[in-house]
This record gives structure tokens, C-alpha cells and sequence, in this order.
């Protein structure tokens, strides 16, 4: 069975892949040789001690005073790919350690083809080991007095830039910056100073605002900390001072054990667009390239717990009325939108944000209590259509005009089965409108019947009421729904005989649905011209009178007038215009 022949390998071709397709740079060999003196001091308990960078960008050289390896440790543990020490007999990683994979070390060549390492275990012969990108290894005797572990690459020809000292410090320092342990380039500390998680006092809030100003661009609305036990995990939320941008997704910056992993997309739920948070966990795992996290159970135990902890932070704002204020100046629109998709916002939206509504603009929660059915518009035509003549009656009304308002509002209604909700179209006012009396009726009996005729090429009902001011002559109430059917009938009578199957598909849908409501031409019977109607004796002068006040109404309601339509109110406005200047044109051709 020794005999057995095994795999060889090909280390150029193996490191030609981490390069391309585990790591996204060269620069990764800085942070896979810091991790690994990181890890080999916290093992050896000298956390507190500094580990030592010093290039010159030809020689790159690490040194820590870890556990070091001994001539044994180092042929298992470096010359078999995938070994590592970090792991336990089941294949756990280990929790105070950040490495796992046992390929970290190969990272070096990716900027060098010889990586040297001297190493010194306690009560063990120092050693150096040397490894080449062709697969070679030697060993001897090495001279390193203290124990501890230095490893040096030297660049490749095209590589050098990767050594560079200022490359180095500021790769250095975003992978430590977080870390207890002293960080030294050439000398100079690179970490440290007030941390993002320690005691309020000591600088820590203020170096919280420039990180939130480096890292994610913004100085915070509001910093709240958070944090998930079973993950080991203490963070910070910032609210951004802006609104975000709902589509993309956000990203956060993840530590683990301290160290950098990198911008985390899904660590929190989407819609808590508005945050961005930096975090440090003991329990996430980190993915083989150390530059994401993997997605595990415990990932979404942590972005569901966050959201929580958002939530709960939203809430609040509720007794925090000067904040909230600040909240909804900027994160008003984006909340009421994804309100519609996230349970989790309903609430807040429902008592805090505030909707247009005929009574003043008002939190749903306070109009709901002053009236028992949420009646709404839902464009802001109808709206402004609406409005007041509803207002004047005591009937609420809602501008659900945004199609995100309106999503809102149905979720929110959906929510609690005793809430009562009706989306009112402009042919709501025709029941709110004022009836005129018996008489006027009877009175007008014969002139609306000579208007309905007038206006039925138009596809358009004709009604009487009477309503202030008395100088609008009528009415177009319009809603959607009868909108939509007219335009679609339309489009079917102006393409009837074509083959298409797009148009037949619709012709049959709509034959199968009842007749949904046209268009209302609402006479007020209180206008000085429309009262003369009854009156005219002549049905041809009633009808062209008619068509002008629905051409008027039509304005009023900005609609455009169709075609067919245009030449019929024309000779009647052509009609009305010649007997009213008949008279005065003097010597005028009859
Ligand atoms: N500076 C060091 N001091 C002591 N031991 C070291 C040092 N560097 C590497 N080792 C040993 O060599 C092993 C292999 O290191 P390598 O970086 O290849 O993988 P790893 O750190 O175990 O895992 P990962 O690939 O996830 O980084 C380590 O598990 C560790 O035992």
C-alpha cells in the first residue's frame, strides 16, 4: 500500500489557479503571511507581541514570535499542499485561528518564485526551509536564535510593485486594522489606535465616524452597535445621511477573528437598505480565499438577527421624534417603498411616515383613527380631482399617486383584517355629488336626453348634479379601469378586420368581462349655461352646447381629445362661435 503510487503535482499550474480563481490580487500574499504570524502567536499565547514587516521591494520578509516549526512540523505541515495545523482531528477549524485550508502559504508565489522560511520551535533545532514554484524543496539548518518563524519572498521581475513598502503598509494595515497585535512595516506601527468596539470613552465614537467616512463614504445619521452572541459577532450599524440606493445591493465590511475579510454583500436584509454595517465575528467562516464569507446557516441566523436589531432601532425612533425626523427627511420614500415587501417596515411606515392625505398629511396609523375606511386615490389626478369636494363632505381621502403608496397601503391594510380600505376613482364623486331637486330634474329630463345623443359618439354617460363653483359648466370623471377599456376599444374598432392575434386574444378577453363603466360627462346644473339648456327650443344648438362643454370638461380634466372626436366638437364650437357673432359682423358675406 506505501508503494501505491500518489498524485503529483503541478505547483505552477496549481498556483497559476488560486492566482486567478481563489484570490482577486497578488497583494492577498501580505494578508495570507500575516495571518499565518498572527495565528502562530495567539497559539504560543503572545498575542500582545508585534510581528515584524521589512521590505524594500526586492525582498519581502515577515517575522513573528509564534510557536515556530520544527524540521518535522515544517515537512508536513509546508511540504504537503492542503496540510495544516489549525484544524482538529474531525476537520474543524480551529476557533482561535484564522487559517484552515493549509494553502495560505502558497500565496507567496504569486509574487516570487522562492519562498525561504526560518523557523525555531521551542526545544527543537532551528531550520530553513526553501520551496520553489517548480515544486522543489531543501532544508537545512537554519541559525534563528529566538523562537518564532520569518519568511521571506523575493519579487519576481513583474511583481516588484507588490513589495513596494508603501503597497505593503497600507495592505498591512486594512487587513490589521482591527487586531490587538502590533503591526510594524519597516519599523512603523500600522494598527492600532482607539478600535471600533472598545469602551465609549477613548476616542472610540470619533473613530467610529472616520471609519463609517473612509470606508463606506458618509458621516453617519445615527451609529448603533450590534451584536449576535451565538456568532461571536459585535458590530456597528451606520445609517447613511442620504437616501440609498434601493436597487443595489449594499455591501458591508466583515472581520473574523479581526481580521479583514472584505466588503460582505446580504449581511443584513435588503430592505434595511439605509444601513451599513462593519462587523467582527469569531463564529463566521471565512471562504477559502479569506476575501468573503460563506454562506452558511449561521450566515443567515446573523443577517436575519441584524435585521432584527435594525428593526428594533426603527422602532425606537418612535419616542425619538427630532431623530426620526432627520430619518424621514431623507429614507422617507425609500421605507414606504419596499413597505409593500417587508413586513418588517409596516409598522413604522403605518405610524410614522406621513401620506398626503384631504385632511392634511398624516400617518395612516392618525388618519385611521379619525376615519374608519382608509378611502384612497390611486394617481394623483383623481386625487387632486377629488380632494376637496370630498374634504367638503367629511370624507377622508389618501393621494396613494406613487404606485409604491398605493403598495404600501393595500400591505398595510392586509395586515389587520379589522381595518376597512376602498380605492376610490373619480366616479366616486358622482355619489358624493349633490342630486339637484325633483324639479330641476323634471325640468331637464328632455335636455339630458339631447345630450346623451350629443356625446355618444364620444362613448361618455351624461349625469346632473350641482356643485360649487358654479363657473365650471361640467364634469369628465374618468376613472382607470373605464379609461383603459375605452382606449382598448378604441384601438380594436381602429384595427378591426387586421389579423392580428394579439388583438383578437384581447377582443375575446373583453367579451368575456361585463361592460366596465365609461366615462361620466357630470352637468352642473348650477352653471348659468347648462341651466339654459332646457330652455334653447332647438335640439341642434343644445347639442353643439353640449359638446362644447364637454370639450371644456375634457380640458379641465387635461385628456386629449381623439381624433374622431376632434372634427365633432369642432363644427360644434364652429356652430356656437357663428351664432354668437352672427349679429355683430357688419357687411359680413352670410
Ligand atoms: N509563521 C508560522 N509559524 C508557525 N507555523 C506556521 C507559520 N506559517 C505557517 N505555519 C504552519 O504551516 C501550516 C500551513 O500554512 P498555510 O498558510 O499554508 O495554511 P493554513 O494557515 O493552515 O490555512 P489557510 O490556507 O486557510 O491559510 C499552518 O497550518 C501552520 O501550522
Amino acid at each position: 500500500m506505501d508503494d501505491a503510487p500518489m498524485f503529483d503535482v503541478d505547483l505552477r499550474a496549481l498556483i497559476d489557479v488560486l492566482g486567478t480563481n481563489l484570490y482577486t490580487g497578488p497583494g492577498v500574499y501580505v494578508r495570507e503571511l500575516l495571518q499565518n504570524a498572527i495565528d502562530a502567536q495567539t497559539v504560543a499565547g503572545r498575542s500582545d507581541a508585534p510581528v515584524e514587516i521589512v521590505t524594500d521591494g526586492e525582498r519581502f520578509a515577515i517575522s513573528d514570535s509564534g510557536t515556530g516549526m520544527s524540521a518535522d512540523a515544517i515537512a508536513g505541515l509546508l511540504g504537503t499542499i492542503g496540510a495544516s495545523s489549525k484544524r482538529d482531528q474531525f476537520g474543524f477549524g480551529s476557533s482561535t485561528q484564522i487559517g484552515q485550508f493549509g494553502v495560505g502559504m502558497l500565496s507567496g508565489f504569486l509574487v516570487g518564485d522562492r519562498i525561504e522560511v526560518s523557523s525555531h520551535a521551542d526545544g527543537s533545532r532551528p531550520v530553513v526551509w526553501t520551496g520553489s514554484s517548480d515544486g522543489r524543496v531543501e532544508m537545512s539548518d537554519g541559525d534563528r536564535g529566538e523562537v518564532g518563524t520569518t519568511v521571506s519572498v523575493h519579487a519576481r521581475g513583474d511583481t516588484r510593485m507588490w513589495l513596494a513598502p508603501d503597497r505593503v503598509r497600507s495592505l498591512a494595515a486594512d487587513f490589521t486594522a482591527m487586531h490587538p497585535t502590533p503591526v510594524l512595516v519597516n519599523g512603523d506601527r500600522v494598527n492600532g489606535g482607539p478600535g471600533l468596539f472598545g469602551e465609549a470613552s477613548g476616542g472610540r465614537d470619533a473613530a467610529r465616524v472616520a471609519f463609517c467616512q473612509d470606508e463606506f463614504g458618509f458621516t453617519p445619521l445615527e451609529m448603533f452597535d450590534v451584536d449576535v452572541p451565538e456568532a461571536g459577532l459585535r458590530g456597528v450599524a451606520f445609517v447613511q445621511p442620504t437616501g440609498g440606493d434601493l436597487v443595489a445591493r449594499a455591501v458591508h465590511r466583515a472581520y473574523v477573528k479581526g481580521l479583514l475579510i472584505g466588503d460582505v454583500p446580504g449581511l443584513v436584509p435588503e430592505w434595511a437598505y439605509f444601513v451599513r454595517v462593519v462587523v467582527d465575528s469569531t463564529g463566521l467562516k471565512p471562504t477559502a480565499s479569506r476575501e468573503g464569507l460563506v454562506h452558511d446557516d449561521l450566515f443567515d441566523a446573523v443577517a436575519a438577527s441584524l435585521g432584527d436589531q435594525i428593526q428594533g432601532w426603527l422602532t425606537g425612533l418612535g419616542a425619538r421624534p427630532a431623530l426620526r425626523e432627520k430619518f424621514l427627511a431623507v429614507h422617507e420614500q425609500g421605507v414606504k417603498a419596499l413597505a409593500a415587501h417587508r413586513a418588517e417596515l409596516l409598522g413604522f411606515v403605518d405610524k410614522h411616515c406621513l401620506f398626503e392625505t384631504n385632511v392634511g398629511p398624516m400617518p395612516l396609523a392618525t388618519f385611521r383613527a379619525r376615519f374608519d375606511t382608509i378611502r384612497y386615490a390611486g394617481n394623483i389626478d383623481d386625487y387632486r380631482v377629488l380632494a376637496d369636494v370630498l374634504a367638503g363632505r367629511g370624507i377622508g381621502l389618501v393621494n396613494a399617486g406613487h404606485a409604491f403608496e398605493t403598495a404600501a397601503i393595500r400591505a398595510i391594510v392586509a395586515a389587520d383584517p379589522t381595518m376597512r380600505c376602498e380605492p376610490i376613482g373619480q366616479q366616486f364623486l358622482l355619489s358624493a355629488l349633490a342630486m339637484p331637486s325633483p324639479e330641476v330634474r323634471e325640468e331637464f329630463s328632455g335636455a339630458t336626453a339631447v345630450a346623451r345623443r350629443a356625446v355618444s359618439p364620444f362613448d361618455c354617460e351624461v349625469s346632473l348634479r350641482v356643485f360649487e363653483p358654479e363657473s365650471v359648466s361640467a364634469l369628465l370623471l374618468t376613472d382607470d379601469a373605464a379609461q383603459i377599456a375605452q382606449d382598448r376599444s378604441e384601438m380594436l374598432s381602429q384595427t378591426a378586420g387586421e389579423p392580428d392575434a394579439w388583438l383578437a386574444a384581447l377582443s375575446a378577453i373583453d367579451d368575456g368581462q361585463s361592460a366596465p363603466s365609461r366615462p361620466s360627462l357630470v352637468l352642473n346644473a348650477a352653471n348659468p349655461l347648462v341651466r339654459r339648456l332646457p330652455s334653447l327650443g332647438d335640439d341642434v344648438v343644445a347639442g353643439a352646447l353640449v359638446r362644447a362643454v364637454y370639450s371644456q370638461a375634457m380640458l379641465r380634466a387635461r385628456r386629449s381629445v381623439r381624433v374622431a372626436a376632434a372634427s365633432e366638437l369642432d363644427s360644434a364650437i364652429t356652430l356656437l362661435a357663428d351664432l354668437a357673432t352672427r349679429d355683430h359682423a357688419e357687411g359680413a358675406p352670410e
